[in-house]
């Protein structure tokens, strides 16, 4: 649920994302088209001839950056063609490594294919927490009782012997 939370969070405020929307929106003035692929044209591009990664909702070509990438080839070609927002994410990259996105960008993951926005998730996360303080105080409610009739048997017991 932390890691939900964290997420979100990244979302809304991530620096990758103000980075690359300020770099990504000069290109767009500039010729005005972004490349919309859907996960099905993006699950195309998922070996290491050719690698295609998703990190919060932009495609990324990152076959040229393979060899480069100091946490190895490997967990790229694992997360080909498909979304690796999370494990990028749980890495903790550096802000250099978030500004090195920018140069394998290719465009954004179509409308249709993105996850419900953090908005919703941000919903279900609030009325999750809203559960979890109803039972913060219900669970030591329980223990006082139990803890309460316990003293109460030890207290006859002690008094009759
Ligand atoms: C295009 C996308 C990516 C770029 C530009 C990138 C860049 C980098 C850079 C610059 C580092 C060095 C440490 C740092 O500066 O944070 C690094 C480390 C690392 N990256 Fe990535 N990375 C990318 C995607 C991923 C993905 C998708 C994964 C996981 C599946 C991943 C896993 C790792 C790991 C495990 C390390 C090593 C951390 C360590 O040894 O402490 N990276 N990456």
């Amino acid at each position: 649920m932390g890691e939900e939370m964290n997420d979100n969070t990244i979302n809304t405020n991530g620096a990758a994302n103000n980075m690359g929307d300020v770099n990504h929106t000069a290109e767009q003035t500039a010729d005005s088209d972004v490349k919309y692929y859907t996960l099905e044209e993006i699950k195309a591009h998922n070996m290491s001839k050719d690698t295609w990664i998703i990190i919060h909702d932009k495609v990324y070509n990152v076959t040229s950056f393979l060899e480069e990438h100091p946490g190895g080839e490997e967990v790229l070609v694992e997360q080909a063609g498909a979304d690796a927002t999370e494990s990028f994410e749980d890495v903790g990259h550096s802000t250099d490594a978030r500004e090195m996105l920018i140069q394998y960008y290719v465009g954004e993951l179509h409308m249709d294919d993105r996850k419900k926005d953090g908005a919703k998730e941000a919903f279900i996360t609030t009325s999750g927490d809203g559960s979890s303080s109803w039972t913060t105080w219900l669970i030591p409610a329980v223990a006082a009782v139990v803890v309460g009739i316990m003293y109460r048997y030890y207290m006859l017991e002690h008094k009759s012997s």
